[in-house]
């Protein structure tokens, strides 16, 4: 079973995806930590982020070794753990320049893919993040829009980030600016055909994971006859 996790930043795909695939025992994919691994490299390489054929070049040559252990979740690229670096808000503000670039996406999605097929006979996967039901995976057994309301997103996201440590203006950045820019290459603001929206902003995490678990059950059902 492949089950796609879309939508906005903060909206919860990442603790609720990893939720779903220990509960389910399935395998656990972020693409978004690729996009920021590839957005690491480049800064640590001192590139231009804007000169888009230096920056796909690095990320066909980027060696990228990432967990799909929803229990054991790491991030190496190019031999070093970048887990904690790709959450740096520095590295945030700039990840999307990285995103939109169609030829680094063109890249990661075809290791993406080739990292989905690599779990079927494991029994599945959820793999979350802003394209995963409308170009990623398209086949997906389960398809689901997570959405919150912004003020909810900005504050889950503040909460989560040392007290003090950005401002009111860089946590909009977070949310608001870089979804805007995201948006120009992915369609992860309405539903594509198929895919259950949930809105998280009155919902525990828990009911949340609960909610997306009984609905694998329900197409795991429909699969087998
Ligand atoms: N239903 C929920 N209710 C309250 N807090 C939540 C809920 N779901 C997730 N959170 C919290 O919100 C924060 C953001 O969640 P998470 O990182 O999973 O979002 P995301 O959609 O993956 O974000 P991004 O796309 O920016 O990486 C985390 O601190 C998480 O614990
Ligand atoms: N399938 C994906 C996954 C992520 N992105 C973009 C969106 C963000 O700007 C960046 C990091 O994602 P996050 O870790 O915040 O979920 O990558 C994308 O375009 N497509």
């Amino acid at each position: 079973m492949i089950i796609a996790v879309d939508g906005p930043s903060g909206s919860g795909k990442s603790s609720t995806a990893r939720g779903v695939a220990t509960r389910l025992g399935l395998r656990y994919l972020d693409t978004g930590a690729m996009y920021r691994a590839v957005t690491w490299s480049a800064v640590e390489r001192g590139l231009d982020l804007d000169d888009t054929e230096a920056v796909a070049e690095r990320a066909r040559e980027l060696r990228l070794e990432l967990s799909t252990d929803p229990a054991d979740q790491f991030v190496v690229a190019d031999g070093t753990d970048v887990a904690a670096a790709i959450r740096a808000p520095e590295l945030s503000a700039v990840v999307s320049k990285i995103a939109t670039n169609l030829q680094v996406r063109e890249e990661l999605i075809r290791r993406q893919r080739a990292i989905i097929d690599a779990a079927r006979p494991t029994g599945g996967i959820v793999v979350e993040g802003r394209d995963i039901a409308t170009v990623v995976a398209p086949q997906a057994e389960l398809k689901v829009l997570l959405t919150a309301d912004q003020n909810a997103r900005m504050a889950r996201r503040g909460a989560e980030l040392a007290a003090g440590s950005v401002t009111a203006e860089q946590l909009r950045d977070q949310i608001v600016r870089r979804d805007a820019d995201d948006a120009t290459v992915s369609e992860f603001q309405v539903a594509s055909d198929g895919a259950v929206t949930i809105d998280s902003t009155y919902l525990s995490l828990d009911e949340v994971i609960d909610a997306i678990s009984r609905l694998a059950k329900e197409a795991e059902t429909r699969e087998v006859p």
